[in-house]
């Protein structure tokens, strides 16, 4: 299968290399040093799972110099979503399959917003991994997995398609009954971690040993919950004791990927995640005080954090 990664970070290099791993065409979109690298020397993943290096079929930073794919995988960033969907948009044959794997609730609406509708798939991944060094991927914790399906929940030909191929690379993976349901139970437990994550520079065992920091996430999930069911989205309470559990079990230490960019200073997804609560919640109607009020705290060293990259 011909398949065209785009951003070789955390998700993109670790999930397509077991691709490349596997045999399969595997063209990776990549920048700076880091694209340097794996062009010299291919690309190197450090894994609990078992370490292994690939040479991608073609490492580039343009796509027109890469065949139409079947397969593309998207391992940028939500808020990189918009651009790199026009960079595409030559490139996308018929049949081509657009798989996100972003955190976030609404990739699946920002892609269709500019590519065609019937080529894109809905999807999100679980996996704590980032780029260690140029060239060199780091897959630190986590049992890999890519959740993923069509919009509609249909249970078709190419999604079977794509299980057999990350069943074959030996990636765990699941078609659930409702892919939106599963993009917010994951949007729930990330979006209620990082913001509080971002503003204390805490790991979570910390937050969560706090009366008054674990009541704020609480009330943070409440409100994204509020959101959820504004959007006919069925989220419950009893997703927000899942997601208790797992905050509550996260070892010593444990960090999320955005809340990592927040303390690095670096552009994060912030406005993708208590932004877009607050956007979603004014839209709507629904009172969101607590995401507001991370989010406005937030902003600043956001905007700091993307004037800085200019
Ligand atoms: N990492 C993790 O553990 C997890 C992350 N996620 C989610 O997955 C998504 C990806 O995260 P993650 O892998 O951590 O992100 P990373 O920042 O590690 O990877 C994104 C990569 O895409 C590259 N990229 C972006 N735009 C371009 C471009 N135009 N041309 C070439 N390269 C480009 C970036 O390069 P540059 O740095 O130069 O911008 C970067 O190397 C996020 O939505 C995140 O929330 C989900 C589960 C776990
Ligand atoms: C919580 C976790 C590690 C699960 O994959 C994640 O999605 C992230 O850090 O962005």
């Amino acid at each position: 299968m011909e398949i065209l990664v785009y951003g070789i970070g955390g998700v993109g290099g670790y999930f397509g290399g077991k691709l490349a791993e596997a045999g399969h065409e595997v063209s990776m979109i990549a920048r700076g040093e880091h694209l340097k690298e794996i062009q010299k020397h291919g690309l190197e993943v450090e894994s609990i799972k078992g370490n292994f290096k690939v040479k991608p079929k073609k490492a580039t930073s343009d796509v027109s110099e890469v065949p139409t794919p079947d397969l593309i995988i998207l391992g940028i960033k939500s808020w990189q979503i918009p651009e790199v969907a026009k960079e595409l948009e030559p490139i996308i044959g018929e049949n081509t399959i657009i798989l996100p794997l972003q955190n976030g609730a609404d990739n699946y609406e920002k892609l269709i917003q500019i590519l065609p509708e019937k080529n894109i798939l809905a999807g999100l991944c679980f996996i704590v991994s980032f780029i260690e060094v140029p060239g060199k991927v780091k897959h630190a914790s986590y049992e890999p997995k890519i959740v993923f399906g069509e919009a509609d929940n249909l249970q078709s030909q190419r999604v079977k398609k794509i299980q057999d191929i990350l069943d074959e690379a030996g990636v765990e993976n699941n078609v659930p009954e409702n892919i939106q349901l599963e993009i917010w139970k994951k949007f729930l437990f990330i979006c209620t971690v990082s913001g509080i994550g971002g503003l204390t520079r805490v790991p979570i065992d910390r937050i969560r040993s706090s009366e008054y920091l674990h009541e704020m996430m609480i009330n943070t999930a409440k409100e994204i919950i509020e959101v959820a069911k504004a959007k006919n989205i069925p989220l419950t309470e009893k997703h927000l004791e899942m997601v208790f559990e797992i905050i509550n079990s996260q070892p010593e230490g444990t960090t999320a990927s955005t809340q990592r960019d927040i303390m690095n200073g670096k552009p994060s997804e912030l406005e993708n995640f208590n932004g877009y609560i607050v956007k979603e919640g004014d839209r709507l109607g629904v009172e969101i005080p607590v995401n507001r009020y991370i989010y406005e705290c937030l902003k600043p060293m956001e905007e700091a954090a993307r004037k800085s990259r200019e």
